[in-house]
């Protein structure tokens, strides 16, 4: 019996990925040959200033942008280079999403915005782990509300329910507290956390907040399209901390890329 510890895989890796928006004077370079990999079962923060390239590069990651150079590989699938038909496919089998505005379908009740994107790709979603995460959730009780009949941070757990229903190799989180009020964040984020070191999920979280970031077990930030820091095991203060000294990281990698 072999007593080393299980190997972690990747989940997500971006090999060498470039993307710019626009052209000529107008370009805008907003990756910049960034390459980083997702190991399964943790929790990743993506942190940077406004306008650093979060959200392209989870959008590049998650097969809903393109990128001009590099390769993006969610496990062993190329996400560059596939087809629009199978690039649906690809986040229907393989992708969870949790945005900011929790994008539930208003005719729809809880239940429903749970168990469709499962529907939708022609599987039913395990009972046992439906229920599981629907009671760790607390969402026993809210199950046939409508949307507007719940709070922003039961919609957002119900939002969390349904990134989590297929159980994919990969939820991707948007910003997923940006719109809550700090009690119903922190429900949001020890949920998140939950699912990584219960249920062996792997998160990756663009967020703004230290406080936040502090529940991942790393924390990737960017900076000018780059990676400028690679953080385990953060904590609140040394989030700040880091995000104090930016403007001295990203010169240096201006300097290192030049
Ligand atoms: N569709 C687009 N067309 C043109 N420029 C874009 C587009 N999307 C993003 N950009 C530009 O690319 C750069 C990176 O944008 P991105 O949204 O990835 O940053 P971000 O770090 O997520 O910012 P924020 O924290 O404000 O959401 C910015 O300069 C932005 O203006």
């Amino acid at each position: 019996m072999s007593t080393a510890s299980p190997v972690k895989t990747t989940a997500v890796s971006a090999e060498g990925v470039w993307k710019a928006y626009g052209t000529g004077e107008a370009q805008v370079v907003a990756l910049r040959d960034v390459s980083v990999q997702f190991a399964s079962g943790a929790f990743t923060a993506i942190m940077g200033p406004s306008g650093s390239g979060k959200s392209t590069l989870m959008h590049c990651l998650a097969g809903l942008d393109t990128t001009d150079r590099g390769t993006v590989h969610i496990g062993d699938t190329p996400v560059t280079g596939l087809n629009d038909k199978a690039l649906t496919k690809l986040r229907r089998d393989k992708i969870g999403f949790i945005f900011q505005q929790f994008n539930l379908l208003p005719t729809l009740t809880a239940e429903e915005n749970i168990t469709l994107p499962a529907a939708i790709a022609g599987a039913k979603a395990d009972p046992d782990w439906l229920k599981k995460i629907i009671h760790t959730l607390d969402l026993t009780d809210r199950l046939s509300h409508k949307p507007t009949e719940l709070s922003g941070g039961q919609q957002q757990r119900v939002a969390c329910a349904r990134a989590l229903a297929t159980r994919p190799e990969v939820v991707f989180a948007d910003e997923p507290t940006g719109n809550l009020d700090t009690r119903s964040g922190a429900e949001v984020l020890r949920f998140l956390r939950t699912s990584v070191d219960d249920f062996g999920q792997t998160i990756v979280m663009v967020t703004h907040d230290p406080g936040a970031a502090a529940y991942a077990d790393r924390v990737v930030f960017l900076a000018d399209g780059r990676i400028v820091e690679d953080m385990a095991e953060p904590t609140a203060d040394k989030v700040i901390d880091k995000m104090k000294h930016f403007e001295e990281l990203v010169a240096a990698a201006q300097e290192e890329t030049a």
